[in-house]
């Protein structure tokens, strides 16, 4: 079953880049942004954020009533105990996250995490009633083909034995950081494939999958439905770049 109704779903990590002052600067625009944009208004768009921890809980409260939803950047494999330094699903949610990134290439590359590590971070957000926002991507450039083949098998492996909606973030690792995202024919043939291994699977109903990696305005009208939305990075730290890709959304609705 596909869901080309879904609502649009735009998340945006703010990584590592904000201090904590202007992350609540940009927490109130974004607000001030949801509550009065009609494409979030009238729910044909939700959005999540995802700013470091220290952040979670006054964003939060700035967020509350806006419907933009919170998350983390991480999540701990285990829910509680001698875990030095990071931070468990329990907590997480009690503080009102909804969603928890896991599998971040930059997670990956600069901090060791393999794919034991990502599963089990997966399967703590789930066991908790976290979203996952499961980031998953090809390395190196690949053709679209290939490129599908190897992102789809590894969802596939990263959600063996896992049950539960799951936001799938399609991020080809080479776009992450880079100038321009991926081609279109790149990012709808990838995230056609996984939409459509993802219809298939009856325990992951509900899932969403989106593209991250250099996005920005002027990309989601040409990928989806493919792409069920987009994950933000650096092209969402000015708040006006937004609320031009919900203008955007609001032009072909
Ligand atoms: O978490 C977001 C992605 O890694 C994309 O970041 P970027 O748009 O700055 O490349």
């Amino acid at each position: 079953m596909t869901t080309p109704d879904a609502p649009v779903l735009l998340g945006v990590s703010l990584k590592m880049y904000f201090g904590h002052r202007q992350t609540l600067r940009w927490a109130e625009q974004v607000a001030a942004l949801a509550t009065r944009h009609p494409v979030t208004t009238s729910g044909a768009a939700r959005m999540f954020v995802l700013p470091a921890f220290p952040a979670i809980v006054p964003v939060a409260g700035l967020l509350a009533g806006s419907g933009v939803a919170v998350g983390a950047q991480d999540i701990a494999t285990e829910d509680s105990g001698p875990y030095t330094g990071e931070v468990g699903g329990p907590s997480l949610a009690e503080i009102g996250c909804r969603y928890a990134e896991v599998g971040h290439a930059e997670r990956r590359r600069l901090y060791g995490e393999g794919d034991t590590v990502v599963a089990a971070k997966t399967a703590a957000a789930l066991r908790n009633g976290l979203t996952p926002v499961l980031c998953v991507g090809e390395r190196d450039e690949a053709d679209p083909a290939e490129a599908a083949r190897r992102t789809v098998a590894e969802t596939q492996r990263l959600l063996h034995g896992l049950t539960g909606p799951v936001t799938v973030a399609y991020e080809p690792q080479w776009a992450i950081g880079a100038p321009e995202p991926a081609s279109a024919t790149h990012i709808t043939t990838v995230c056609g494939a996984l939409r459509q291994w993802l219809d298939a699977q009856p325990q992951h109903a509900g899932s969403t999958v989106i593209y991250g990696g250099s996005a920005g305005p002027g990309l989601l009208t040409r990928i989806a439905p493919a792409a069920g939305g987009l994950f933000l990075g650096r092209f969402a730290h000015e708040v006006t770049a937004i609320e031009r890709i919900l203008d955007e959304l609001a032009e072909v609705a």
